[in-house]
Formats: C-alpha cells, sequence, structure tokens
C-alpha cells in the first residue's frame, strides 16, 4: 500500500524515514506533546466560558460520564473509542450505546461512531437511540482511493444501504426506526431468563 502524502501530516511523517533523530515514531512524538493528559471536566467549564459554540463531548462510553456530560452542560455526547486506535480493549461504542442513551435519558443528542462500515450499522445505531452517526476511516480510505469523489462515493453508498434497510426493514422515514428493530446479546440473554 502506498501512503498518500497529506500536506497535513508534513514533518511529521515523514515517508523516507518515520522515525525521529531519537530513533521513537515522529508521530508518536508530536501526540504526546500535543495531548494534555491533565485535562479534566473543569476544563469543559472553562471551554464554555470562552465561546457561544455548543460543544459535544467525544468519547464517551459509560453511563456515570454521560451523566457528568449533560451536568457540565454539553450540548451532545458522542459514544466514540476513538476507532479502537488508542486502547485496543476499549468497549465497542455499539454495545456502550445504549447505556448512554439511557443516561442521557433525553437531555441532549448521542452521536456514535467507531466501526460504521455498512448502511446497516447506520440502521443499527439509530436503533439503539444514536441522533446520527460519524465515520472516520472509510471516507479516508475513500479519499486515498479517489480524492474528493472517492470520499463522496464512501457517504453516497452508506445513504443508499441505510435506505435500503429502512426499505427492508418496513421504516419509510428515519423517525419510524425504533428499539424493538434490533435484538441485542442483553435481549437474547434476557429472553431467556
Ligand atoms: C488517523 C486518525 C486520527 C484520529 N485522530 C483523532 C483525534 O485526534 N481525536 C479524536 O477524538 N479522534 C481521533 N480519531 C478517531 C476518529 O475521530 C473517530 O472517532 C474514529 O475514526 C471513528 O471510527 P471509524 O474510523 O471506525 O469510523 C482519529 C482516527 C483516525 C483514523
Amino acid at each position: 500500500m502506498i501512503a498518500p502524502r497529506l500536506a497535513n501530516l508534513e514533518g511529521l511523517m515523514s515517508f523516507d524515514d518515520d522515525l525521529d533523530s531519537e530513533g521513537g515514531s515522529k508521530l508518536e512524538r508530536f501526540a504526546s506533546q500535543t495531548l494534555d493528559p491533565s485535562l479534566s471536566w473543569k476544563d469543559v467549564e472553562w471551554l464554555k466560558s470562552i465561546t457561544t459554540l455548543p460543544i459535544l463531548l467525544k468519547g464517551i462510553v459509560t453511563a456515570e460520564d454521560a451523566r457528568r456530560a449533560v451536568e457540565a452542560g454539553a450540548a451532545g455526547v458522542i459514544v466514540s473509542n476513538h476507532g479502537a486506535r488508542q486502547l485496543e480493549y476499549a468497549p465497542p461504542t455499539i454495545s456502550a450505546l445504549e447505556e448512554v442513551v439511557k443516561a442521557v435519558g433525553g437531555a441532549v443528542p448521542v452521536l456514535v461512531d467507531g466501526g460504521v462500515r455498512r448502511g446497516s450499522d447506520v440502521f443499527k445505531a439509530l436503533a439503539l437511540g444514536a441522533r446520527a452517526v460519524m465515520v472516520g476511516r472509510p471516507v479516508l480510505y475513500g479519499l486515498a482511493a479517489r480524492g474528493e469523489a472517492g470520499a463522496r462515493h464512501v457517504i453516497e453508498m452508506l445513504n443508499k444501504e441505510l435506505e435500503l434497510v429502512m426499505a427492508l426493514c418496513g421504516c419509510p422515514t428515519v423517525g419510524e426506526i425504533t428499539r424493538a428493530h434490533v435484538r441485542t446479546q442483553g435481549d437474547r440473554i434476557r429472553a431467556l431468563l
């Protein structure tokens, strides 16, 4: 595979030599310099004080954090494990979604990302209470393969697939997708009790 040469990664990812002068990864060094591990809920307050823009908190995978996010004044929460790229044992977001949706209780919209690859994934997320999904790598793959047209094609494919799944499930509109359209592992276990 040939990695695309993206201008915004220049200097971080050398295509001739991925190591810095000390033999470490340039990208890893960039991440540790730019990510602040002291970030806390107080910083949400600060962020709110300097902007009127809505703040959505991304990376929520538990009911406890979801409630705290709402208390902190988030305009929405995004159930995300950052594509499971940082911590490989982070819970799959689709399995954390319902817990977060219940904890938020409709106070703010809940979005989800991570592993959305087909229209049926979008359908499942909506059925479990997500207002919308976000997509990361598929769009990047489309971009790498065919530029803007490729990225657009990925979104169009997801849209068409979602429409097809909706039709097959008897849902003419997104509003008609309900919790009853999906069965989770938890549902199966509860049904046996
Ligand atoms: C190359 C790359 C860089 C990313 N950088 C960040 C980041 O800096 N902050 C963040 O919250 N998520 C980051 N993500 C995660 C995405 O925002 C998103 O949560 C994830 O890609 C969604 O999963 P998917 O790729 O399976 O669709 C990154 C993802 C990729 C692929």
